[in-house]
């Protein structure tokens, strides 16, 4: 991961960037969609109707937009007058530093102290003691400022509220069978009655929509209210977020926590870190509205977005600090957070914070100082998939009898998921991602792929054949990935292709669909994939494609996963998996249950089922991106 640190996030992308707010569907999505003669979903053909290709712009030396397959570089390069119009530019490092805009010198010197000789990622640099402000970074050279600053937030109640409905199967939440093990754990609620939320975070709960707990919840909450560590493991979608999230408020409420105020050092009683920008921002989001009303003020942090901006708005009052590492540890080298009064540390998708990519942080937020040891601080994790490998490492920074809780099968795939797998060749892709999304219409669909390079590709294609698409990935600059995501979550864009960077904890509306184009290259990031729908007890579907010359690897656990979650194995990947290790004793499991603690010897979680998922820690494809 550090080998990939984001230079300047806002212009140096190295490859060719997706701009659809610069114009590549403006004014012509209502258009497209409205279907006049049918042209979305009607007919397969009318997508293909004439051209308008164009709107690549080659910037800077070593733009990738080139040899896009069959495509010619000239489609790339005119014609600006239809759908894809500006859609794509080709940006090259060599380009770096020669947009003046972001040039601004706004969020220089605002160094404080610093005591962990952490590289930001995004921006700056820092040596062990001194404030080195990011000009006097030998490395940074001209290397242009972030100065993106997000739209600012509405504050009108229906917004902050907002939500979609919960599904058919969320009553069926309540046969996932529960285990807790480690000693003495309190007893599972049954309502939010049951756990005493002050008025204010009751009416929250209520105007959230949320009825009833789900199981994550109700395990999750008295766990926490009782002042336990906490390794929680529950499908994608089941409510993890509310699980930590409101019985920390209660707590803080409920010790009369200090209203915020401005002081240009914060102390904020809990830190909440996850993986990517978005993820981040969402955990925010759902933060503010828990507090909605109270004197708790969250605030968020992460790479993308200018550094001054976010000082300002931490020195304005935080209670709660949502971060990705890279500019949660940027803050507090600077001296604008301090972790003295710490009292709860979250790891959102804990796995992922912990293996390769980001243990480094994570070991260097837990060594910060002023940080509270773990005795003498409350550490939660969350996630859908816990590698045991993960969990052993995990035990550093939990207390010693810490819970772990698991909602149903760890690994397990959300079982109100349907899994489809089509066997294709690395040619036919893209004929069959075409058929597929023309029978799919305008159904909110994810597409994901395994590189940036890929997903720009892929983006440009579907555009070219008028399925209205846009695309997230590290290379984006900020504000084009918040754009991407916002006209994906409005449906102006139903099709978002993505890279991993928008595979774990993304909770958008109305998913139905998810393809896998390229498959990962671990289970586990499968299973966080696939857990962009099937969302809150809603019904959703993926569809992987599945090219033997490349993804024999993944056939074991595949079968395993699909097992697990009482889903039809198709035959050809039953023989690919006994074929790719060679063996005959190869038997899927069908269990309806396991409890994986690490703590209780082998684990029979997905990632490790019959040993051969062998990257549980390792990279994988999206390492690559610049995630936070
Ligand atoms: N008790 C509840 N009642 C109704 N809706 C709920 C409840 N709990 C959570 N939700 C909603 O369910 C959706 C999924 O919740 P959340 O994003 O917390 O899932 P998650 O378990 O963290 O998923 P992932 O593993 O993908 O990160 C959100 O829209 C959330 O507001």
């Amino acid at each position: 991961m550090d080998d990939w640190e984001e230079e300047g996030t806002a212009s140096s992308a190295p490859v060719s960037s997706y701009t659809p707010n610069e114009g590549a569907f403006s004014g012509t999505q209502t258009d497209m969609l409205k279907g006049d003669g049918g042209e979305f979903g009607s007919d397969g053909n009318s997508w293909n109707s004439d051209g308008n290709r164009g709107g690549f712009s080659g910037r800077g030396s070593r733009g990738r937009g080139r040899g896009f397959g069959r495509m010619d570089q000239s489609e790339f390069s005119g014609g600006n007058n239809g759908m894809c119009e500006n859609g794509f530019r080709g940006r090259g490092r060599g380009g770096r530093g020669g947009r003046g805009g972001f040039r601004q010198g706004g969020d220089h010197g605002e160094g404080g102290s610093f005591g962990g000789g952490y590289r930001g990622k995004d921006e700056d640099f820092f040596a062990q003691g001194e404030d080195k402000g990011p000009s006097k970074d030998p490395t940074a050279g001209d290397r242009p400022k972030v100065t993106y600053i997000p739209p600012t937030l509405s504050e009108d109640e229906g917004s902050i509220f907002s939500h979609y409905e919960t599904g058919i199967n969320f009553d069926k939440y309540d046969e996932i069978l529960v285990d807790v093990s480690g000693t003495n754990p309190p007893r599972a609620i049954l309502t939010f009655d049951e756990a005493a939320l002050c008025q204010s975070l009751k009416n929250n709960v209520a105007k959230s929509g949320y009825l009833k707990p789900t199981p994550v919840q109700k395990h999750g909450i008295p766990i926490i209210a009782a002042g336990r560590d906490l390794m929680a493991c529950a499908q994608t979608g089941s409510g993890k977020t509310a699980a930590f999230l409101l019985p920390i408020l209660q707590q803080l409420m409920a010790d009369g926590v200090a209203a915020s105020r401005f002081s240009e050092i914060q102390e904020p009683e809990a830190v909440i870190v996850a993986p990517t920008r978005e993820l981040i921002n969402q955990i925010f989001l759902e933060a503010r509205k828990f507090s909605y009303g109270t004197c708790v003020r969250p605030v968020v942090v992460y790479g993308g977005v200018s550094t001054g901006y976010q000082i300002r708005e931490i020195s304005r009052g935080c209670n709660i600090v949502c971060g990705t590492p890279g500019r949660l540890l940027d803050m507090i080298g600077r001296g604008k957070v301090a972790l003295n009064k710490l009292r709860y540390l979250v790891l959102d998708e804990a796995d992922r914070m912990l293996d390769m990519g980001f243990e480094p942080d994570m070991r260097r937020l837990v060594g910060s100082p002023g940080m509270p040891s773990k005795e003498n601080r409350q550490t939660l994790m969350f996630s859908a998939t816990y590698p045991a490998d993960i969990q052993r490492l995990a035990a550093d920074f939990l207390k010693t009898d810490y819970l772990f809780l698991a909602v149903g099968i760890v690994g397990g795939a959300c079982s109100d998921v349907e899994q489809t797998f089509v066997q294709v060749t690395k040619f036919s892709k893209r004929e069959q991602l075409l058929d597929l999304l023309r029978t799919t219409g305008t159904e909110r669909t994810m597409v994901f792929v395994e590189t940036k390079r890929q997903a720009d590709f892929i983006a440009t294609l579907l555009c070219q054949e008028k399925i209205p698409t846009t695309s997230i990935h590290g290379d984006r600059e900020q504000r084009e990935r918040e754009q991407a995501l916002a006209d994906f979550r409005s449906g102006k864009c139903p099709i978002l292709v993505a890279t991993s960077v928008a595979a774990r904890g993304l909770d958008i509306p109305d998913v139905q669909h998810v393809v896998n184009f390229d498959l990962p290259n671990n289970v586990d990031e499968y299973v966080h994939r696939i857990g962009r729908t099937g969302r809150c007890g809603n019904t959703g579907r993926a569809v992987s494609f599945y090219d033997p010359e490349h993804d024999d690897q993944l056939a074991r656990s595949l079968v395993t996963i699909l097992s697990k979650a009482q889903q039809e194995v198709p035959s050809w990947l039953e023989e690919s998996a006994f074929s790719a290790h060679g063996t005959s004793s190869f038997v899927p499991q069908r269990k309806s249950f396991a409890s994986t603690d690490s703590r209780q010897g082998p684990h029979l979680g997905s990632s490790q089922d019959n040993g051969t998922n062998v990257q549980l820690a390792a990279p994988n494809a999206a390492d690559e991106e610049e995630w936070e």
